[in-house]
């Protein structure tokens, strides 16, 4: 007979917990391998073992009925279920087929000189001053110079993209506060979004029109195309944004850090994956079991929800040394801040072009980068993220 699942009335979505959620994380780690969360009715995975072992296992923990804590099977979901995020095999294949051929190695490398002169242009302008917010000038600013583009988005309505995101990332948790401030704009975001998904709406040569070239071919529906489109509008900007604002701070605080960048720019691409794991920008994610299925000395009741901790298995000492240390000299190869299996992030390449892109200018410019006030966070109930990120920097 498995040990009792322990019980705890923690709410992971509570602001003090999202501003701070260190302390619940290695307390939900210690309290047991699974941990059933009263409050919500869904059974938590802290653990690295058990959050990698759920999300490989997409026969038993399946994303299609949602991945927020909604569930599909018996919820209306607020816009159509994503073809990739929220599908299972056999509807999962041929869009994820589509949009690995679009964001893979032959678009970082059509992609790779003009997005490292745009960093280079940025960073130029940026740090003629030695005082700037990181976040309003640097990680809000890049991706949202390049990432559009390379879709093919008009520029009328660009500023709808992070608020749409936000939202979108807000409602794969309960109903609570930071739901409620996005539902009256999310009429206005999803008309334009949606618009933004049409054929004639998409410049030729950008992702978006490559999508609605593979219908043409036959590889998807032109139906799904658009939903296809909307994958990359909804998951492509506030992750990235968040992620550079991740591996700024990181930067910021950890000047031993910074300099082994400067010594070798190299590093920019590891760097971005040790800020991925070190903050995770995307916290948690859910599942539903498909039977009464067995994980953490557990078992799961057919239809209920897992909720997994990337953020938490991404620290878990269990699993990595000194985990709560940003250390360029770790290999962080496995980390989940980009999930894991069939699912595992799809444009995690043009993450790191934009990372790695924006990094290499930064270094080749700035010789110390600091903190020049508090920095404050943007509440988010999936996205670790900051509002504002004061920095002084010293170039040569
Ligand atoms: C640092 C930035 C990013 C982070 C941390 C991130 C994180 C993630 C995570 C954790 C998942 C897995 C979700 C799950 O298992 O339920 C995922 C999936 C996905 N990501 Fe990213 N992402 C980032 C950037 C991007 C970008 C730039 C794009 C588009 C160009 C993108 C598009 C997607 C899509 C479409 C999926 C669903 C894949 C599937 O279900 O097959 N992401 N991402
Ligand atoms: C970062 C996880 O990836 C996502 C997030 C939100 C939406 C979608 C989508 O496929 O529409 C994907």
């Amino acid at each position: 007979m498995p040990p009792a699942t322990v019980s705890l009335d923690a709410d992971p979505f509570a602001p003090e917990v999202l501003e701070g959620p260190l302390a619940l994380q290695a307390r939900l780690r210690e309290a047991g391998a699974a941990v059933y969360l009263e409050r919500h009715g869904v059974y938590a995975l802290a653990r690295y073992e058990h959050v990698h072992a759920a999300l490989t296992d997409w026969q038993s923990f399946q994303p299609a009925a949602g991945v927020g804590l909604a569930n599909f099977r018996h919820e209306k979901p607020w816009r159509a279920p994503s073809l990739l995020l929220e599908a299972d095999p056999p509807r999962h294949d041929a869009p994820r087929a589509v949009l690995s051929r679009i964001l893979g190695p032959r678009a970082i490398r059509r992609l790779r000189g003009a997005w490292a002169e745009d960093a280079r242009e940025l960073v130029d302008r940026v740090v003629r001053s030695p005082e700037f917010d990181a976040v309003a000038d640097l990680a809000q600013v890049f991706p949202l110079r390049v990432f559009p583009d390379a879709v093919g988005l008009e520029h009328e309505g660009r500023q709808h993209l992070l608020p749409y995101g936000d939202h979108a990332f807000n409602a794969f948790g309960p109903s609570n506060a930071l739901v409620a401030k996005g539902t009256p704009h999310v009429a206005e975001l999803s008309a334009w979004v949606g618009g933004q998904c049409a054929r004639e709406r998409l410049a030729p040569g950008g992702f978006g029109a490559a999508i609605w070239e593979a219908a043409d071919r036959g590889d998807i529906t032109a139906e799904q195309a658009p939903l296809i489109v909307r994958s990359l509008l909804t998951a492509g900007v506030d992750t990235t944004v968040h992620a550079l604002g991740a591996v700024l701070y990181a930067f910021a605080t950890h000047p031993d850090q910074w300099r082994r960048l400067r010594e070798d720019p190299r590093l920019a691409r590891v760097a971005f994956d040790e800020a991925v794991r070190w903050e995770s920008p995307v916290q948690t994610f859910f599942r539903t079991a498909t039977g009464d299925v067995e994980i953490a000395e557990t078992t799961v009741p057919d239809g209920k929800k897992i909720l997994m901790f990337l953020g938490a298995a991404n620290r878990d000492p269990r699993h990595w040394n000194d985990p709560d240390a940003f250390d360029l000299a770790r290999d962080p190869s496995g980390h989940v801040g980009f999930g894991m299996g069939i699912h595992q992030c799809v444009g995690q390449h043009i993450a790191r072009l934009e990372a790695e892109s924006l990094l290499t200018a930064l270094a080749e410019r700035v010789e110390r980068i600091e903190l020049a006030g508090t920095p404050r966070r943007h509440l988010n109930n999936t996205l670790r993220a900051w509002s504002s990120l004061p920095v002084r920097v010293r170039t040569g």
